[in-house]
Formats: structure tokens, sequence, C-alpha cells
């Protein structure tokens, strides 16, 4: 596996107040790598340093070899925010039109993928209605549909499952061993446990800092727990 993202002694502040604290990672391709915390632990802020929208305070983020904030190629990196950045006028359909075209997905391929990623989704069926009709958990996946559109080499999702079913949770957790398969590494954030134990590697996060880094097998066997709350549980809790 490629080293895909190396993040050297990352540290940034608001203001006064200091959200991430000298954190080192590394991520691979082919992987699925889990960023857990609490609310407020930093998972966002330490996704936006790995994207490029804030530039770290101290440390630095490399991106296969090149040193953020550059501009890095749309094919290489996909987002899924944590809001969702939709259109509510247009519909499911016409709002992955508009991102295949912001991703130069082109002519045929672009219905095809289209339909393939609705369908998967379970949006078919909807996918003329305009989006302002839909609930939150249609938006949530009518947005992962988007940020699966054009193959990205690292597929970065900030809460993905949130307001979505169990049964299409496992089918979208499918989807991601699928990608990894083929070589993409994923980031996920969650505070869902049972999907933290489904990725390959965990950065746990509290109060900025990440307190463990491995396999979730490695991470109880350490503890000597059976389960990564209790992890997280040994080192005071997932709350604040
Ligand atoms: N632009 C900003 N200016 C000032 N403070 C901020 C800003 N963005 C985030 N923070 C603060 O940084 C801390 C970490 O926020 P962050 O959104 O990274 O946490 P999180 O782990 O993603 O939380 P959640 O799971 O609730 O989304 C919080 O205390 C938040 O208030």
């Amino acid at each position: 596996m490629d080293q895909m993202i190396c993040l050297d002694h990352v540290s940034h502040s608001f203001g006064k107040k200091q959200i991430l604290k000298d954190i080192n990672l590394k991520m691979k391709s082919g992987q699925i790598f889990g960023l857990i915390g609490p609310s407020g632990s930093g998972k966002t802020t330490l996704i936006k340093t790995i994207i490029g929208m804030i530039k770290p305070s101290g440390g630095k983020v490399v991106i296969q070899g090149r040193e953020m904030p550059y501009e890095p190629s749309k094919q290489q990196i996909g987002y899924m925010a944590q809001s969702d950045a939709l259109y509510g006028e247009l519909t499911a359909k016409e709002n992955l039109e508009f991102f295949a075209a912001i991703y130069g997905v082109k002519g045929k391929a672009r219905q095809e993928e289209i339909e393939k990623r609705l369908k998967e989704v379970d949006l078919l069926e909807h996918r003329d209605k305009p989006v302002q009709a839909f609930s939150g958990g249609m938006k949530r996946r009518l947005s992962l549909a988007a940020s699966l559109l054009h193959h990205p080499s690292i597929l970065i999702l900030d809460e993905p499952t949130v307001g979505i079913d169990p049964l299409l949770r496992k089918e979208i957790w499918r989807q991601f061993k699928q990608l990894k398969e083929r070589g993409t590494l994923i980031i996920v954030t969650t505070h869902v446990m049972d999907e933290a134990e489904k990725c390959d590697v965990l950065g746990l996060l509290r109060d900025g800092m990440i307190i463990g880094n491995g396999s979730p097998e490695q991470l109880m066997e350490q503890a000597n727990v059976g389960s990564i709350e209790e992890v997280f549980l040994t080192h005071g809790g997932m709350g604040r």
C-alpha cells in the first residue's frame, strides 16, 4: 500500500483556542481510515486541513508527496462535507449532472454513472423530484452519490451515514469496501462505534489530540478491552 497522506506535527488554533495539537498520522491507499472522536474534538477541522481549506498554524500536511496547501486535481480528492451542498430547486438527477460536469465526467459515461449512483443510494425513483422536497437522509444519500461520481483516489466523508437507516448504511459500507479494493483511500469521520470497528485503521481524537492510532483490534488489545467505546472510556470517555 502506498502512502497517500502524511500529517506531520499538525497543530491549529482559532484565536487563542488550540483545536489541533501535534497530530501525526499516516494514511495509505486501499485503506478505510476512521477519524473517531466526540463532538467538538476537532475532526472537521482536521479534515479541512487535509483538503487545504485550512492552513494549519503549525506542522505540515503532505498529500502524495506534495505539501498542502496546493490545488489538488479534481480527480484526486472527493469530499463530502457534513452539511449537504445541494441545490434545492434542482432535481436529484440535475444535481448529479451539475457535480459530474464540475468533476469532468462526460458524455455517455456521465448518464451511466448518474443512474448507477442513484440506484446505489436507493434514489432512482426520486430522481426527478426537486431536492428541497427531500428528507435529511435522502439529501445525505444524494451527497454521497455526488462524492462517488468521479472515482477520486482519496475520498473524504464527514459523517456520511448520519440520518441513514441501518440497511442502507450496510449497503454504503459495502460500497466503501469495493472502493478500497480498487485502491481508494477512504477517510470517514463518525461517532457511531460499530462503524468505527469496520475501519482498517483508526485515529482516535480527543480534545484535539490523537489518543490512539492503529487497527481497531490493536487498539482494543492495547487497552485490554472489547470495544472501541471502551478504549475511549479508558481515556475519560466520549464526552468532552
Ligand atoms: N472557524 C472556527 N472558528 C472558531 N472556532 C472554531 C471554528 N471551527 C471550529 N471551531 C471550534 O473548534 C472545535 C472543534 O470543532 P470541529 O468542528 O473540528 O469538531 P468535530 O469533532 O468535527 O465536531 P462534530 O462531531 O460536532 O462535528 C470546536 O470547539 C469548535 O467550536
